[in-house]
């Protein structure tokens, strides 16, 4: 805690919002995980190999005759030894060299487009699995995390490793056989001269691994930086109508412009230090060509070598330290590649919390008979947010749960859908265990229809249909009917294909509250939980869901989290819940009777309304 913070005194703006940075990666680079990375690669072995293999072997080989060639053109046709100079041969190895220099480049083109084409399928497959799983992780992961976090790895991570895909495997390959096989007919061709060029590279090693290490470090803290950016950028855009509301936008600007700048500096920190692999490779190559041309000479001088050989090994020298100097631009790219392939990886290897068993039975079709044995349950080690729940419920009957904000109601239900599972105790539906069938089996029969009534982008039809997807049109106008949404569906500009936005931004609090109803009643689960919006509506509008709400709990098992009296009322029993444990249950009557919490909550709503 800071001591301002300490002193009682409010924060900067730039210091208002908390984001948890990634932890810092040690080892920089991890062979398992590049192995998996590339094992993303092997469903396109067949097809990549052969292609890849000839075209990068035409491209180096190519790359590597040509400056041969060179030194055959001088010393055979310009100024051969003991005989006039020859144009037919000059010709000859012009001809040979342009013949070379056309393979090089379709070569190369055709690599690219191979390259780019799985490069992208590869980072399509990622990018599915990432998402695949995500679908399958239970609510604790995304308790524990913020949406702009998760979003992140599944679009910039993915990104990231997108160049590494495309291009980047194949350029780092090609290069070290070029490094590999200049310094192979430098020796060949003359040791002496080849080692003497050579001398520099040790120590450019030298300097360069010391420069590695920081900017290593210097990356990762302009990931941090860019994470911190996404977090915030995110929240921000979510939570823009409070901001607007509250007038918060100069403090929330001064928030992002500090981190905004901070990003900056720390990108613009790693980026020079990534430039000076070039200078430190210019300055040895430098120093390779001075001692090649100074000794080089000698050797013209001593007859040992012809002046051909010395322009050969300058044209080789200069091919000898472009793939240094790539290599050492790609070092950065690759280590944003592997952090963003942990990360990703990370997500991948998260285990459902709430996983299925290896034997689960499919839950058959259920009765509605619910069952709390002595439900324990915490969200967090030591906090327990149920204490020992035991509830009876026979099939068709309806309960609503009351109790204070945080008595534990959303819980009974995020455990009863087996978002998580009890410490202790059992969740059961006609007497099966909810932790031994498969999830599947038994999300499909126990629908939920939140406060939040989630609308997704699309038209109004979908988002009905979403409950149950192979439904006809017939049926979900059927559905909408029931529930009395119809009338206000066929006012819409396009009716039942009217778009609406992400989130139903453009749809009333009680419209989205009946197309979540249709929705529900499209999917005809068993058993219903409810989980009732406490937003005040208009008393037309409240009879409406009433009724739709009547439509909809009839023949099932029901609980809701009821807000309304009216609800409360009509409920076969209703629950009392206070700290995570039941407190009363009864009817309406029988509760206000007993003159309990029950009492006290009907009393402090009714002094609400008419205050
Ligand atoms: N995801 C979560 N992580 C940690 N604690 C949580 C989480 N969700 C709820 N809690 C805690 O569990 C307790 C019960 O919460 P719950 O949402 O079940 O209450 P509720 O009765 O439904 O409240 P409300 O009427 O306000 O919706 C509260 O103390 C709450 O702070």
């Amino acid at each position: 805690m800071s001591e301002q913070q300490q002193k009682g005194q409010p924060r900067a703006s730039h210091e208002r919002f908390i984001y948890k940075d990634d932890d810092a990666i040690e080892k920089p680079f991890n062979w398992a995980q590049v192995t998996r990375l590339f094992s993303y690669m092997k469903p396109y072995r067949k097809q990549l190999l052969p292609v890849i293999i000839i075209t990068m072997v035409l491209g180096t080989l190519t790359r590597l005759a040509i400056p041969a060639l060179i030194i055959m053109a001088i010393d055979h046709a310009i100024q051969p030894k003991g005989a006039d100079p020859s144009y037919t041969k000059l010709y000859l190895y012009a001809g040979l060299m342009l013949t070379l220099y056309i393979i090089q480049w379709a070569a190369n083109t055709y690599r690219i487009k191979y390259t780019n084409m799985i490069g992208q399928q590869v980072i399509y497959d990622l990018r599915a699995d990432l998402f695949k799983h995500i679908q399958k992780l239970s609510f604790r992961f995304f308790d524990k995390r913020p949406a702009g976090s998760v979003l992140v790895r599944v679009t910039n991570d993915v990104n990231a490793l997108q160049d590494l895909f495309t291009n980047g495997v194949v350029n780092l390959l090609m290069d070290c056989i070029q490094l590999v096989g200049i310094v192979i007919i430098l020796l060949l061709w003359n040791w002496k001269l080849g080692l003497a060029i050579m001398i520099t590279v040790p120590l450019m090693f030298v300097v360069s691994t010391a420069l590695r290490r920081r900017i290593r470090f210097a990356w990762q803290d302009v990931r941090m930086k860019q994470s911190r950016i996404n977090a915030h950028l995110n929240e921000s855009i979510q939570g823009m109508r409070v901001t607007q509301a509250y007038t918060q936008e100069k403090a929330n600007f001064s928030f992002f412009t500090n981190i905004n700048s901070t990003n900056i500096k720390a990108w613009n920190k790693a980026s020079a230090m990534n430039q000076m692999f070039g200078p430190i490779i210019e300055v040895t190559s430098a120093v390779g060509t001075l001692i090649l041309f100074w000794y080089g000479a000698h050797l013209i001088q001593a007859d040992e070598i012809t002046v051909g050989v010395l322009v050969g090994f300058a044209n080789y020298i200069g091919n000898f330290w472009d793939p240094i100097n790539r290599l050492g631009q790609m070092y950065a790219q690759l280590l944003i590649a592997m952090a963003s392939s942990e990360r990703i990886f990370e997500f991948i290897d998260e285990k459902p919390t709430v996983g299925e068993q290896v034997d689960a039975i499919e839950l058959p079709r259920i009765r509605g008979d619910v069952n709390f044995d002595s439900i324990v349950f915490e969200y967090e080690k030591g906090r327990p947010a149920l204490r020992g729940i035991s509830l009876d419920v026979q099939a068709g009957q309806t309960i609503a749960l009351v109790g204070h904000t945080g008595s534990g109601k959303s819980t009974i239900m995020n455990l009863l859908c087996r978002f998580y599972d009890p410490v202790h105790g059992a969740v059961r539906i006609d007497g099966i265990d909810i932790r031994n069938v498969s999830i599947e089996s038994l999300r499909s029969q126990v629908g939920v229809v939140l406060q939040d009534t989630f609308i997704f982008s699309g038209t109004i039809r979908e988002n009905i249909r979403f409950g149950r997807l192979n439904a006809t049109d017939d049926e979900i106008v059927k559905a909408a009917t029931a529930v009395d949404a119809h009338d206000f569906i066929m006012s819409l500009p396009d009716g039942y294909d009217t778009e609406v936005q992400e989130r139903g931004n453009s749809l009333s609090m009680g419209q989205r509250q009946l197309l979540s109803f249709a929705r529900a009643l499209l999917a005809d689960p068993r058993v219903l939980i409810l989980d009732e919006a406490t937003a005040s509506i208009d008393t037309e509008t409240e009879l409406k869901i009433q009724e739709a709400l009547k439509k909809l709990l009839k023949g099932r098992t029901s609980f809701i989290v009821a807000h309304r009296l009216s609800t409360i009322r009509n409920a076969d029993r209703i629950v009392v819940l206070d700290h995570g444990q039941i407190v009363e249950q009864g009817s309406h009557d029988e509760l206000i009777r007993e003159q309990g919490t029950y009492n006290g909550l009907i009393e402090a709503q009714y002094r609400f309304l008419s205050a």
